[in-house]
């Protein structure tokens, strides 16, 4: 994996309102802001990096800026202040000529509600990226038909998108994403129009389209097990404010404030804390033959080794070890 990330934005602002761009930098609360200026403040000083193929989830509630912020990488929504550098260079200063290019070739976005086209069947849905893109038919359709099969719809070629399920739309606005072989995926909220059952079905599918395509995403919700199932980092976001950016396990162990905490305090912990977050120095006296195991192994799934283990189980990465984890470890985790 290159170190090289994909997207890297920087202090971005997005303030909707009369003069917005005076509102850039103020330290006023929203509220405040929105009080003496008559502005709000919906993206506010937001950095982060996208490092390639890598998950990224933004994460926060309703109005804290989720989607402001998604739309403002692609240019949907016009930024106040800030850089949005993909490519090695920024997306604000580029012109018409190549946003279209980067719009069409480079990224795409699904979205909560699928857009698309009722009076098209499936696979002219599909293909309608690369036929915008000038793209012959034979071609077009091929690929199209190689996405529709990887997302599971290989035989609803000529359905219309109102034949068939929202979660089997969604499959649909998948496939013509995934049909121009962006170099980042934007996700806003796709699943929240699903019911649970499909919603958990399309985060599989995701995760095994992550899998098997290795696309860099970013994905934006406000469901917290839906980020901390799908993100390898999760930004969350308050009032359109970064609050914390950090792995699932970071997030749910290592709160950065009450916000925070809150949010993660019906989360299972053993669920998400790995090894490293429980194990401790070995005792001069201990056995360090144990089993071995590795400290990125999430706690639910190193319980039968240790309580099995007659021995302390060792932490180990690269042949270094890190530390010891033992039954008492484990029963003190899942008894809190
Ligand atoms: N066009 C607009 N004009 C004025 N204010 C806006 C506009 N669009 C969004 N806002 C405000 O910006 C803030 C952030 O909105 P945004 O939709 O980005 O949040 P969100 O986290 O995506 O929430 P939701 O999940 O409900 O869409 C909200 O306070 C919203 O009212």
């Amino acid at each position: 994996m290159s170190d090289q990330p994909v997207l890297d934005v920087r202090g971005l602002w997005k303030v909707f309102g009369p003069k917005p761009e005076r509102a850039v930098g103020s330290t006023l609360s929203r509220q405040e802001l929105k009080e003496r200026t008559g502005c709000v403040a919906a993206v506010r000083d937001v950095s982060f990096t996208v490092r390639p193929g890598e998950v990224f989830v933004v994460m926060g509630l309703s109005g804290s800026g989720k989607s402001t912020l998604v739309r403002c990488l692609t240019r949907l929504i016009e930024p106040t202040a800030g850089e949005i550098v993909f490519d090695g260079a920024d997306i604000r200063q580029a012109d018409e000529k190549r946003l279209r290019e980067l719009r069409r070739h480079r990224l795409a976005m699904v979205f909560q509600h699928f857009g698309l086209l009722p009076h098209r069947c499936v696979l002219d849905n599909v293909a309608f990226g690369l036929e915008i893109r000038g793209s012959a038919r034979p071609e077009r359709y091929k690929r199209a038909r190689e996405v529709l099969e990887l997302v599971g719809l290989t035989g609803f070629e000529n359905s219309y998108p109102d034949q068939l399920s929202g979660g089997m739309q969604q499959r649909v606005g998948l496939a013509r994403a995934l049909a121009v072989d962006p170099d980042l995926l934007l996700f806003d909220e796709p699943f929240s129009a699903l019911d649970p059952l499909i919603r958990r079905e399309m985060q599989n599918e995701i995760i095994r389209l992550h899998h098997e395509v290795g696309k860099t995403m970013v994905f934006i919700t406000h469901d917290l097990s839906e980020a901390l199932k799908l993100g390898d980092r999760i930004l969350i976001m308050r009032d359109g404010a970064l609050v914390q950016m950090g792995t699932p396990d970071e997030v749910v162990g290592a709160p950065a404030d009450d916000y925070v905490r809150d949010f993660v305090s019906d989360v299972p912990r053993s669920h998400v804390l790995t090894l490293r977050w429980i194990m401790r120095e070995a005792l001069p006296d201990e056995p360090l033959d144990g089993p071995e195991l590795a400290p990125d192994l999430v706690i639910r799934d190193a319980v039968h080794t240790v309580l099995s283990a007659d021995r302390p189980v060792r932490v180990v990465r690269e042949g270094e070890l890190l530390g010891v984890v033992t039954s008492a470890e484990i029963l003190e985790m899942i008894a809190r």
